[in-house]
Formats: C-alpha cells, sequence, structure tokens
C-alpha cells in the first residue's frame, strides 16, 4: 500500500544484503540503466565526516556511525526516484527497516556462504566490521545477519551472476512491477 501516497512508480528501491554481496556496485548500474540518481548511503556518510568508514569506526566509533546511518537513510529514502544501497548493518536498526519499507521497494541481494567467501580479500581492508575476526566468527555473523534482511519486497539470489547480470534482472523486474501496478 502507498503509505505516503506517491506513485508505486516513483518510489524510490533500496538494496539491502550482507557487505560485499554488491549492494554498492550494483546499485550504481541499476541507476544510470534507469537514469535515476544513485546513492550510497556509506558514501554519504563518509563525505560528512570526510573519512573513510574505517577510520570513522576508529576515531568517532561504531555508535555514531550508526546514529549518522539511520539520520541520512531517513532523509534519502523519504526522496523519490533514487536508487539507494545501504549498508550491510543498516538494517539492524529498527527505525531504518521501517522507514525503507514505509517508502521505497527493498530488494535484498543474496549469495552463500560458499560464494561470498571468495571474495573475502576484496572487501576486508575497507569493512572495519570484519577486520580481526577469524572466517568462522565471520560466518556467523554472516548468518547471524540473515533474519534481518527477510523484511524486503523482492530478493534476488546473486550466486554465479555477474554484477550486470543482476542489475539487469533488478531492471527487468522494477519494469514489470510499475506495468503491473500502473492504473487502468
Ligand atoms: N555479482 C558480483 N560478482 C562478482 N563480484 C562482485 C559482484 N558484485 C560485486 N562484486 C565485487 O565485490 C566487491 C564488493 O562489492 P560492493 O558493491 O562494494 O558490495 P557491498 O556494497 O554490498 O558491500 C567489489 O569488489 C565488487 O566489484
Ligand atoms: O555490515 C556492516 O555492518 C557494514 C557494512 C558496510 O557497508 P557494505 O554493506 O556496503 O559493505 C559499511 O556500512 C560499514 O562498514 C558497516
Ligand atoms: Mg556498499
Amino acid at each position: 500500500m502507498n503509505h505516503d501516497n506517491s506513485s508505486f512508480r516513483e518510489k524510490s528501491v533500496v538494496l539491502i544484503g550482507f557487505m560485499g554481496v554488491g549492494k554498492t556496485t550494483i546499485g550504481e548500474m541499476v541507476a544510470k540503466k534507469l537514469y535515476r540518481d544513485f546513492i550510497d548511503i556509506d558514501q554519504e556518510i563518509e563525505k560528512e565526516y570526510n573519512m573513510a568508514t574505517s577510520e570513522i569506526f576508529q576515531k568517532i566509533g561504531e555508535k555514531a556511525f550508526r546514529e549518522k546511518e539511520k539520520s541520512v537513510i531517513s532523509t534519502f529514502s523519504k526522496q523519490k526516484l533514487k536508487i539507494i544501497s545501504v549498508g550491510g548493518g543498516a538494517f539492524l536498526q529498527e527505525e531504518i527497516r521501517k522507514v525503507c519499507l514505509e517508502h521505497c521497494i527493498v530488494i535484498y541481494l543474496d549469495l552463500s556462504w560458499e560464494s561470498w567467501k571468495e571474495r573475502i580479500s576484496l572487501i576486508i581492508d575497507s569493512r572495519p566490521v570484519l577486520q580481526g575476526r577469524s572466517i568462522e566468527e565471520i560466518e556467523e555473523l554472516f548468518n547471524s545477519r540473515k533474519p534481518i534482511y527477510s523484511l524486503h519486497n523482492s530478493k534476488v539470489d546473486t550466486d554465479n551472476l555477474e554484477a550486470d547480470e543482476v542489475a539487469d534482472y533488478i531492471v527487468d523486474s522494477l519494469k514489470l512491477a510499475w506495468d503491473l501496478h500502473e492504473p487502468h
């Protein structure tokens, strides 16, 4: 239902899922394909502090990062026609889940642990939450985070797909959904 009375077609799209599933990469591609603005919440926070996420965690702390994450998401999720990638920990906060699900189309990018493991070297340096944890601890975190992503409007299984293929799939699904919601 459209609680905010905006048309379904204008709703912003929010990508959720665990760190490294491809939210930032794929979100940017989807935005380009749909001629929409792309907002990466981590990049917005980094711009505000003029620091990389790891540095923010180190110098200001995770708590402040999470507060900023909440206020930035609250602002952007209420705007129309955006493609928004949120950090993998954002949905831990109930207020963030609520505001995104109320105003946006929430798409969950899913990836199996086996495939995710292959990607760890690409992301470890820029993800403070993963640093200092053993692979077993990261697997535990991966599994423990799963329930927070269960609230979504649509799920995409990204195993064995290139980022571009996932983006194409999302664009096609959105176009179908928009056509179905067109008033007759
Ligand atoms: N579908 C994919 N297949 C292979 N590698 C991918 C895919 N999606 C993203 N990547 C790579 O994984 C890394 C993390 O992607 P990123 O978009 O930053 O994820 P997130 O924003 O979810 O943390 C990047 O190096 C990116 O190039
Ligand atoms: O899952 C998390 O707790 C985090 C995920 C990161 O974003 P990505 O999911 O884009 O990597 C970033 O917000 C921060 O490092 C914390
Ligand atoms: Mg990201």
